[in-house]
C-alpha cells in the first residue's frame, strides 16, 4: 500500500489517474494526474480532501492502513470540484460519524452534488480546529478555483494543504516529493495546468498567494502534483510569477492553415526571429497541437504571433477557438503580432483586430495580410513584423 509519510503524523493517501483522457472534459491528460489527499493521525483523525470516486477503494484502504480501527473524525473539504469531492459519499459510508469541515459557500454544493445537509462543521476565514497536538487553520481563497475554494494549514508541522493552488497535471505515481523527482520534468505540466485551470482566475490567485505569504510554510501539499518538502520556495516563486503574468524571453507562433500558405508565412516569421537573435521560438499548428499546450507556452513567453486564413468572411475556425480561450485569459504582458492569408476579399483581419483590442497586451507592428503564397513584398512585411516583436524582447532583456 503506497502511502507516504510527510511528517510524523501526516501521510499522503492520494491516488493516480491514468484513465481519464480529458480533465474537465477539455484538457488532455497525456501524463495522467494525481488526486492528492492527506491524513493527519492525531488524537482526532482528520482527512484533508477526498479523491475522484473511481479510486475510492484504494483511498479508503490507504486511510485504514494508517489509522487502523480508529474512526475518521473530520473530513476537510477544501474544494468541491468533483475530482476531489466525488469520493465524499464513500468516505462517509465507511466512517458514518465523520464531520465534514467546509465553508459556507460549499454548503449548497454538498447538498446538490451529494445530498449532504447534516454532519457539517462550517468554518470561516481564520477559524481553527484542534486535533490534539495539531491545530488546523482555514484560509478562504475564493475563486481559486471556485467560490468555495479554501486552503488548510497545519500549525504544528507548518504544512499547507493548498488545494488546486500549486497544482499541476502529470501523475506522480506515488513518488510524490519534489526531492525524489526531477522538478524540471514537471514545469511544462505546471504551466499547462496553470494556463488552462487557473489562468482565468489569475487575479484571485495572485491575491491568495499574497495572503498565504503570511504563513510560515515548510511543506506544500497541493491537491495535484508534487508535494514540496525540500524546496517549497520553488513552486511558490513559479506560481507567483505565473499569477502575476510575468513572461520569459521567447515567442510563440500559432497558426492555422488549410493549404500551406499561412504555414509558410509562420515558418518565415520563425526564421526571421531566429535571425534576429530570438532563442526560443515555438511554432504551433493550432489544428495539430492541443490548445492546452499552446496556451501553456503563450502564458510563459512574451512574444505572440497569431496567423490564420480567411474562412467564409471569418477566421479559420480552429484559430477562433484559440482566441476564445485567450480572450478569457487576457494577454497581460505580451507583444502581439498578427498575420493573415486570403484569396479574394479576406475576412480574418476583423476578428483578429477585435481580439487584439479586447485581449490586452501590446499589439506590435502592422497586421500582415498575404494573398496566397508570400511574395517578396509580403516577405519584407513579415520580416518587419518579426522585428517588431524581437525588438520588444530586446528591450526587456536590456
Ligand atoms: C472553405 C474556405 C473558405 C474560404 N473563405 C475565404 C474568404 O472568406 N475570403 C478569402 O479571401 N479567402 C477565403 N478562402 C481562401 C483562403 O483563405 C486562401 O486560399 C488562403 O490562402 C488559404 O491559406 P492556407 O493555405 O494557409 O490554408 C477560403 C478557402 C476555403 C477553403
Amino acid at each position: 500500500m503506497n502511502t507516504q509519510k510527510i511528517t510524523q503524523d501526516i501521510s499522503w493517501v492520494g491516488v493516480d489517474d491514468h484513465q481519464t483522457e480529458l480533465f474537465e472534459g477539455l484538457w488532455p491528460l497525456d501524463n495522467g494526474i494525481s488526486y492528492n489527499a492527506y491524513v493527519i493521525n492525531d488524537e482526532k483523525v482528520a482527512v484533508i480532501d477526498a479523491v475522484k470516486d473511481f479510486e475510492c477503494e484504494t483511498y479508503l484502504e490507504k486511510i485504514k492502513s494508517i489509522i487502523g480501527d480508529k474512526p475518521v473524525d473530520y473530513l476537510v473539504v477544501n474544494h468541491m470540484e468533483p475530482d476531489h469531492s466525488s469520493g465524499i459519499s464513500e468516505l462517509r459510508a465507511a466512517y458514518p460519524g465523520v464531520t465534514i469541515v467546509a465553508n459556507q459557500k460549499a454548503l449548497p454544493m454538498l447538498k446538490n452534488f451529494y445530498g449532504i445537509e447534516e454532519g457539517i462543521q462550517i468554518v470561516a476565514d481564520g477559524d481553527t480546529l484542534e486535533l490534539g497536538a495539531h491545530c488546523l487553520s482555514f484560509h478562504m481563497t475564493p475563486m481559486v478555483h471556485w467560490p468555495e475554494s479554501m486552503v488548510t494549514y497545519d500549525q504544528k508541522d507548518k504544512v499547507l494543504f493548498s488545494m488546486d493552488v500549486f497544482g499541476s497535471f502529470k501523475a506522480t505515481d506515488g513518488v510524490i516529493f519534489d526531492d525524489e523527482n526531477i522538478v524540471e520534468s514537471f514545469v511544462d505540466e505546471i504551466y499547462r495546468y496553470f494556463a488552462c485551470i487557473i489562468g482565468k482566475v489569475r487575479l484571485p490567485a495572485a491575491k491568495a498567494l499574497k495572503k498565504l505569504g503570511g504563513l510560515e510554510i515548510k511543506t506544500i501539499c497541493p491537491s495535484h502534483g508534487l508535494v514540496w518538502r525540500e524546496n517549497p520556495g520553488y513552486i511558490l516563486d513559479l506560481y507567483t510569477r505565473m499569477a502575476n503574468a510575468e513572461t520569459e524571453n521567447g515567442v510563440v507562433i500559432a497558426y492555422g492553415s488549410m493549404y500551406g500558405n499561412t504555414k509558410h508565412s509562420a515558418e518565415l516569421l520563425a526564421e526571421y526571429l531566429k535571425d534576429d537573435g530570438v532563442e526560443i521560438v515555438k511554432l504551433y499548428d493550432v489544428a495539430q497541437t492541443d490548445l492546452s499546450y499552446i496556451l501553456a507556452d503563450i502564458w510563459r513567453y512574451k512574444g505572440l504571433l497569431l496567423g490564420a486564413p480567411a474562412y467564409y468572411g471569418q477566421l479559420f475556425p480552429k484559430m477562433a477557438g484559440v482566441l476564445y480561450k485567450l480572450a478569457g485569459n487576457k494577454l497581460l504582458n505580451h507583444a502581439l503580432g498578427i498575420f493573415t492569408d486570403y484569396s479574394w476579399s479576406g475576412g480574418a483581419e476583423k476578428p483578429f483586430a477585435a481580439f487584439a483590442a479586447e485581449a490586452g497586451g501590446v499589439h506590435v507592428g502592422q497586421t500582415v495580410s498575404v494573398q496566397g503564397w508570400a511574395d517578396a513584398e509580403d516577405e519584407a512585411a513579415l520580416k518587419e513584423l518579426a522585428q517588431s516583436v524581437a525588438n520588444v524582447l530586446k528591450l526587456e532583456r536590456a
